[in-house]
């Protein structure tokens, strides 16, 4: 889906959220693990103001695992309950109904309290940027069982919801938010995770942030790629080695340094440097 983020765009996108917050108990803000803050909305905070939020840390099977425990960590020294998942092959998924009902607790009780004897399920929404995953994520937590059950009358938009379960129900139209790429950095990380397409950034700088960023953190792993015996320092010269090893030439033999952008990017986010994470605590 391609997104254009205007003003008018961005204010309407907040608006729609918060209509859709009105009708739920908790929010599930899905962040990518590998970039758990350049992949966050920059007004998150404000956006969801005092719902009650689990973070979920999604693609962790992408992510370096050291560090999105670190993430954990840090999350949970602001009072933020992560947890890492992978929508994709459903891994950590079950715990999120868990950790919901265990910070909606008091919120039931004080209904049970005032005499409300069969609480409703409780009602979540899914929010995150473009491409996050936040439909694989849907439709994991429905399972086989997708069910939509009825209307809500009151709102705009007739609203659907879908059942989890019997003790919750997703709203099955996400919430779309928009990153905060007005930071150079986090745009090169986007763009290097495969956030954003790759038309929207010059692919050679995305390339250049993202072996720059490697050679800093995970050298090894780039040198075992790229059979290198050390890591140039001149970027160029980096760039010449991969191409030359692996064939990104151009005619009359020169490195084809479109190719090698495309060849590092390639590898990144199909794991062939392994897990990898961007952004760190
Ligand atoms: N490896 C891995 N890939 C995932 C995971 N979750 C989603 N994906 C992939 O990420 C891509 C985007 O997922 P979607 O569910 O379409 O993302 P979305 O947030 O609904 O995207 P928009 O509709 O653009 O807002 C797809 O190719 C998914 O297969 C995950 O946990 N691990």
């Amino acid at each position: 889906m391609t997104i254009q983020w205007f003003p008018g765009h961005m204010a309407k996108a907040k608006r729609e959220v918060t209509e859709k917050l009105k009708l739920i108990d908790i929010v599930f803000e899905l962040v990518d693990a590998r970039i758990p803050i350049s992949s966050r909305n920059p007004l998150i905070d404000e956006i969801v103001a005092n719902k009650p939020r689990i973070m979920l840390l999604n693609k962790a099977d992408m992510a370096d695992p050291d560090v999105t425990k670190q993430w954990i960590d840090f999350f949970a020294a602001q009072q933020i309950e992560a947890l890492a998942i992978d929508s994709q092959s459903g891994a950590g998924v079950k715990q999120i109904v868990e950790v919901a009902k265990e910070k909606l607790r008091p919120k039931f009780e004080k209904m049970l309290a005032k005499g409300i004897k069969r609480p409703r399920a409780m009602r979540a929404l899914i929010v995150g940027i473009p491409n996050v995953g936040k439909s694989t994520l849907i439709n994991r937590l429905a399972g086989k069982h997708i069910a939509k059950t009825g209307d809500t009358p009151g709102v705009t938009k007739a609203q659907q919801w879908i059942k989890v379960g019997k003790e919750l129900e997703l709203l099955d139209t996400p919430g779309i938010l928009w990153p905060k790429f007005e930071d150079e950095e986090v745009g090169l990380k986007l763009a290097t995770t495969g956030a954003i397409k790759d038309t929207i950034l010059n692919l050679q700088d995305v390339a250049v942030y993202a072996l720059r960023f490697l050679a800093i953190y995970y050298p090894d792993r780039l040198k075992e790629r790229y059979v290198l015996s050390h890591i140039p320092e001149d970027i160029v010269q980096l760039f010449d080695e991969i191409g030359k090893k692996r064939g990104c030439l151009a005619a009359g033999g020169v490195v084809d340094y479109d190719k090698v952008a495309e060849l590092v990017l390639r590898d990144i986010r199909t794991e062939k440097l392994g897990r990898l994470s961007f952004d760190r605590p």
